[in-house]
């Protein structure tokens, strides 16, 4: 069934378990995705960037966000794992409005890089329209190093605890992002991947909302191998190791953002296939050994985070 991600989020949250939000550009990568959780039995949220339906769309962002609609909530509603569809790095009001009005499940607006006060100010006029029209929020306070919602932020800035619980009173945000230490992309770390754990665990008592982890992807090592045997250059490739992202999940990350793992998942089961076979041209054919290993990633990710069986 389609379904607002809070529900997913907040059962998730009582039962202390994880959820992880998978990105998707085309319907390759979703029907892939959607094989592993139903093989799971997990529910489902599946999220597209603002570029994701920039690019479905034509470049007509409302029509990108009908196109995501229409594939994701027919599906859902066909097939007995809950789904929810989400706005993932909302930043540009035109395309937030798109994507409410166009059926979306729920919303990131992503002010992060506003200083507190604007970025408060931002959120609370989204919650205001998204919520007038049945549709839930995230939003997230520090920032994460790297390329982020068209922002280059150079160093990573942890969130404030303090600001995180008037943050989330004032802006009635239905799930919240704090950075504690994760990038986006496949070189997170330049030595051990350390995340502020101390930080969480204030933030989860002080807020009491389902969190979200942003940069979470693991940069699993068997598929960068699998894609650097046939051509690919990963080196230096780091992610959360999945013992970390337990530990996040203990103490209360419940919507954990995976993009980069299936990218690389996918493009490795796809460069092993053409290396091997010079007759195929069928693209449901040399696309499947690619959608195979992104099935994999989300069954393993499902196991990693618990929740298989929980619909
Ligand atoms: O935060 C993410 C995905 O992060 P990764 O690059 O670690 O998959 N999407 O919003
Ligand atoms: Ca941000
Ligand atoms: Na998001
Ligand atoms: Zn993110």
């Amino acid at each position: 069934a389609y379904v607002d991600t809070k529900d997913i989020l907040d059962k998730a949250s009582e039962g202390y378990y994880g959820v992880a939000a998978f990105n998707i550009n085309n319907m390759e990568f979703f029907h892939a995705i959607l094989e592993g959780a139903l093989e799971k039995k997990s529910p489902l949220i599946i999220e597209t960037s603002e570029g994701a339906i920039k690019y479905a769309g034509m470049n007509d962002p409302y029509r990108g966000a009908r196109f995501f609609v229409n594939m994701i909530k027919d599906m859902a509603n066909t097939v007995d794992i809950p789904i929810a569809l989400h706005l993932d790095h909302g930043n540009n009001f035109d395309i937030i409005m798109a994507a409410i009005k166009a059926g979306y499940s729920s919303v990131m607006i992503d002010a992060s890089h506003e200083v507190f006060e604007e970025n408060m100010r931002i959120t609370k006029d989204i919650v205001r329209i998204a919520h007038a029209a049945g549709v839930s929020v995230e939003a997230e306070l520090g920032q994460l190093s790297g390329i982020e919602d068209n922002v280059e932020a150079a160093e990573n800035v942890l969130v404030n605890v303090d600001e995180a619980k008037e943050f989330c009173e004032t802006t009635e945000v239905d799930f919240f992002a704090p950075a504690i230490g994760t990038s986006h992309g496949a070189f997170k770390f330049k030595g051990e991947a350390k995340l502020d754990y101390d930080r969480l665990k204030k933030v989860k008592e002080v807020t009491g909302k389902p969190l979200v982890l942003h940069g979470a992807s693991s940069v699993v090592q068997e598929y960068v191998k699998i894609a650097e045997e046939y051509g690919a250059d990963f080196g230096g490739s780091k992610g959360v190791p999945a013992d970390v992202l337990k530990q996040t999940v203990e103490y209360g990350i419940n919507k954990v953002n995976t993009d980069t793992d299936l990218r690389i998942a996918y493009v490795a089961g796809l460069r092993e296939f053409l290396a091997h076979d010079a007759k195929q041209f069928d693209p449901r054919k040399y696309q499947r050994k690619a959608m195979d290993y992104v099935k994999k990633v989300v069954m393993e990710r499902i196991d990693i985070l618990g929740s298989a069986n929980k619909i």
